[in-house]
């Protein structure tokens, strides 16, 4: 049975897509000169979430939202508001109103919570990857009663076979708790199934982080690697398509250790976490807990998360413990 909320998160998200590619093609690409606060990502950001904003309530008008976005910035610039909406309704073809619009992106404001349902959006995860023509995603997941049931990522320039680079790029990840995840290729409407991989011993496993080393710690996870004995180099990515490349069997880790007291957002892990685990794998913080997404915006009770194929997950837990005591982190 395929439910309604996946269909509208499928539509939304792939317009959400074709927004970003025409930001990426017409001003990443051709602007040379470009405002701090009117960067192609800034423009970029607004656009998607106003047109996943736009798409939700199209089929659930009473629908909540918590995104990253909000219309303040649109508010204080005239050209930013008209480079928004222009955009917005040149890729719907539509005719909103820049009120219109600003109203469609704050429908993100809600706090989001332990009780009803709502959607998360991260218009454009992986900011710093959509800028280098690298690795980006639209991650939409949908809430209830503070788990997530439904999570959709769209990755405009993932390669759609395994990670081959020279093949065709941009693929969606979907996952619908309880029925699987699946991929769909740009352009086709064949939900294919995925599952992690069946690597059963971690001296062959590949583990993938972030490109950042701002995000998370490279030497603590290169450490964790040796423990492990993986000889593979890490797979250094932007972006929530990690969680994609867990999820069809690309790698089988994804650790992520960010600074002390950086505390996650919801929106960058609410649809890929539940694709994985859809996928057969597991998801966790860094202590071993479930990824609580009942808290509000923020994953307030989690520190760091961990994916994995769940075959090697506890020998890649006792490895995190022991480098994280051998660098006297208090483990919970
Ligand atoms: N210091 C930080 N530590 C961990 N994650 C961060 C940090 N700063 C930003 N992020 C978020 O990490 C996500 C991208 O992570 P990755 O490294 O996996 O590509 C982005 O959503 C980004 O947030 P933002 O969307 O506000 O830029
Ligand atoms: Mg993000």
């Amino acid at each position: 049975m395929v439910s309604k909320e996946r269909e509208v998160a499928i539509e939304a998200v792939l317009k959400a897509c074709k927004v970003c590619q025409k930001v990426f093609n017409t001003l990443v690409k051709g602007e040379t000169v470009i405002k701090a606060d009117e960067s192609p990502v800034t423009i970029g950001d607004f656009a998607s979430q106003a047109i996943v904003s736009i798409t939700l309530k199209k089929y659930f008008p009473d629908f909540k939202l918590v995104g990253e976005e909000n219309s303040q910035a649109l508010k204080e610039s005239e050209s930013l508001r008209k480079r928004v909406t222009g955009l917005v309704n040149s890729t719907l073809e539509t005719n909103y109103s820049e009120e219109e619009i600003m109203k469609a992106i704050d429908r993100g404001t809600f706090e989001g919570g332990s009780t009803g349902n709502f959607w998360v959006i991260d218009p454009i995860d992986g900011t710093k990857g959509f800028l280098r023509g690298g690795q980006y995603a639209v991650c939409l997941g949908y809430t209830v009663n503070g788990e997530v049931t439904l999570g959709v990522l769209g990755c405009p320039n993932l390669p759609c076979n395994d990670m081959d680079e020279d093949g065709p790029k941009g693929c969606l990840f979907i996952g619908e708790k309880g029925y699987g995840a699946f991929q769909r290729n740009f352009g086709s409407e064949e939900d294919i199934p995925i599952h992690v991989s069946s690597i059963d011993d971690s001296a062959k496993a590949k583990f993938c982080e972030s490109f950042e080393a701002g995000h998370s710690s490279h030497k603590d996870s290169a450490e964790i690697a040796k423990l492990l004995n993986i000889s593979l180099p890490p797979i250094r990515i932007d972006s929530q398509c990690k969680y994609g490349i867990i999820a069809r069997g690309n790698a089988q880790v994804y650790l992520r250790f960010p600074r002390e007291g950086y505390i996650e957002n919801t929106w960058d892990h609410a649809a890929g976490s539940l694709i994985v685990k859809e996928a057969g794998g597991i998801v966790c913080d860094m202590f071993g807990k479930p990824l609580d997404f009942s808290q509000g915006r923020k994953l307030s009770n989690n520190k760091g998360v961990i994916a994995t194929n769940g075959i090697i997950h506890s020998q890649v837990m006792n490895a995190i413990k022991s480098v994280f005591k051998l660098n006297n982190v208090l483990l919970g």
